[in-house]
């Protein structure tokens, strides 16, 4: 799904009302019955609201949901902020408003006066959208102050007011929503996806307004949302006459004295995921724990013809001390096609940035915030993170999974894709080996570097969330993520 800025979003809108053809104002008309379904779908007409209307667009779908809820026999005050003008549309859905409900609506025009509302209203929150230009001040930064410190629920429309749709300043005084749920029009927003803005946006979910699908089509963004209808096609059928040959051999580079685990975690995330074969490459004090742990893997203490592996994965839990940066050179100057490096082996390259130009064309690197850092130098916020990440991946040609809530594919072409799934449960110790593990998993059988990295990540955060039916966010660990890989396939066959 692609991710469109908010001038972008505007020249769709734009191509929809020219071609479908639509006026702007049964558009708006459109985009809140939608609206009005979503929220009867999750309160009552027993819940009290409150709608906050702005004087653009935003303001007008605010005013229309009040009339539609009104109707429905919902308890609904209007309060239009109001200093200078309104939009066209938002002045028809004024009039609209007045015509059937005149005593709803109440219009502030030079200062704020917060409504007399009881503690279980549903507030929401119109006042500004796709449009904001700046930050918000005056009256407007008034009514956000107040709506903050209701201590209601608060449903924003399209965009929490005050956030802009992709990158916004640091400075955490801003007058912004702190929304509740957001019920965004069409399609997701960057901002969203930016962990800097997760106290504003609260959960959202994408209302489809019906915007041109061709208009959708012919626009390019660099930005895009990975979804299950991206995967599903992805996912190779398995040949009845298959043998464990067909399936590949994964060689994991993996653990130290100590860092067992990290071995078994990435092993075991490899068979999981479909590897034919998975050897497991590391010291002798490794050996039985390992063995023992998984009985389906090979375990190595010398490293012979890397040639024979269809993928190699090196990092977890290796250490940064002198031999590990030893092997990781050797790896690096002997293989000609990509390879996964994770944790220790991006460490060590930070340590001596000259490896990076050794990691082979295609290769799949996938750091935490804390690791990309230290690769590419501190970054100030996560916009410019995601910047870094798009140039170093097309400088390098390679693909940067930049870890996180929604984890970040930068691929060599520039493209920067979101992923979809995953929880806050995920965020415990060995849970990138397990990515690392799948990755391994993916490459072994054939699939390239790019349905690798997409698949795998997508499939990484789906057993997770599959995880969390039987775990909480605070019990699950990355061996449960590796229990339910196959729930996590099998949910994309169904
Ligand atoms: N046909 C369309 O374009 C549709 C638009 N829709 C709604 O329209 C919204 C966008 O509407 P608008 O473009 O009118 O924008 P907004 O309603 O977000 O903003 C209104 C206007 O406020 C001004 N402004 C910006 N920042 C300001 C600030 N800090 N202080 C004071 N004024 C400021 C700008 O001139 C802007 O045009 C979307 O978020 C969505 O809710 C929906 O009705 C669907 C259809
Ligand atoms: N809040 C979250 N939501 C979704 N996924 C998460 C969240 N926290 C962590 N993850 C995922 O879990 C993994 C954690 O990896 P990493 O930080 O390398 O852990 P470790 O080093 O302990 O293995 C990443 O794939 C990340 O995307
Ligand atoms: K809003």
């Amino acid at each position: 799904m692609k991710i469109f800025s908010t001038s972008q979003i505007k020249q769709l809108d734009q191509y929809t009302i020219e071609h479908e053809p639509i006026s702007s104002i049964d558009l708006m008309e459109r985009a809140t019955d939608k609206l009005f379904h979503q929220f009867i779908g999750r309160y009552s007409q027993l819940q009290p609201v409150c709608i906050i209307a702005g004087q653009g667009n935003n303001g007008g779908d605010a005013l229309a949901l009040g009339r539609k809820l009104l109707h429905a026999g919902y308890t609904a005050s209007v309060v239009l902020i109001n200093p200078t003008t309104l939009s066209p549309d938002c002045e028809t859905n004024k009039q609209r408003l007045l015509d059937e409900f005149p005593t709803a609506l109440n219009i502030l025009q030079q200062q704020f006066v917060a409504p007399a509302i009881s503690d279980d209203t549903v507030i929401i929150d119109g006042l500004f959208g796709s449009g904001l230009s700046r930050p918000l001040t005056g009256i407007f930064a008034e009514t956000v102050h107040w709506i903050n410190q209701t201590g209601c629920e608060v449903v924003a429309i399209d965009i929490p007011s005050g956030l802009q749709g992709e990158e916004n300043s640091t400075d955490n005084k801003l007058p912004i929503v702190k929304a509740t749920i957001t019920y965004t029009l069409q399609f997701p927003k960057l901002a969203f996806l930016l962990p800097e803005n997760a106290d504003f946006v609260g959960k959202w979910e994408i209302i489809d307004i019906g915007i041109h699908p061709k208009a959708i089509e012919q626009t390019t963004s660099d930005y895009s949302y990975l979804v299950e209808e991206d995967i599903r096609n992805q996912i190779k059928k398995r040949s009845k006459f298959s043998h464990k040959g067909s399936f590949g051999h994964a060689l994991i580079i993996a653990g130290n004295n100590g860092m067992a685990g990290a071995s078994v975690l990435t092993a075991k995330a490899a068979l999981r995921s479909g590897a034919g074969l998975v050897t497991v490459f590391g010291p002798e004090c490794n050996r039985i724990i390992v063995q023992t742990a998984i009985p389906e893997a090979i375990f190595k203490t010398t490293l012979t013809a890397t040639v024979n592996y269809n993928a190699i994965a090196i990092g977890p839990g290796i250490g940064t001390q002198a031999e590990s940066a030893e092997i990781l050179k050797d790896i690096l100057s002997q293989i000609n096609k990509s390879c996964i490096l994770d944790a220790d082996a991006l460490n060590i390259i930070s340590q001596q940035n000259d490896l990076l130009k050794l990691v082979p064309e295609g290769s799949i690197i996938t750091p935490h915030p804390k690791e990309f850092d230290r690769l590419f130098g501190i970054s100030d916020s996560t916009c410019q993170r995601i910047s870094k990440a798009q140039e170093n991946a097309k400088k390098y040609k390679i693909y940067i999974i930049l870890k996180g809530a929604h984890s970040l594919i930068a691929t060599p072409s520039g493209r920067l894709i979101f992923n979809s799934t995953g929880n806050p449960g995920m965020s415990t110790a060995g849970s990138g080996d397990v990515l690392t593990g799948i990755l391994a998993g993916l490459l072994a059988q054939g699939y390239s570097t790019e349905e690798t990295a997409t698949t795998s990540v997508f499939l990484h955060g789906r057993a997770g969330d599959i995880a969390l039916e039987r775990e909480s966010e605070e019990s699950l660990i990355a061996s449960d993520i590796i229990g339910c890989l196959g729930k996590a396939y099998k949910s994309l066959k169904e």
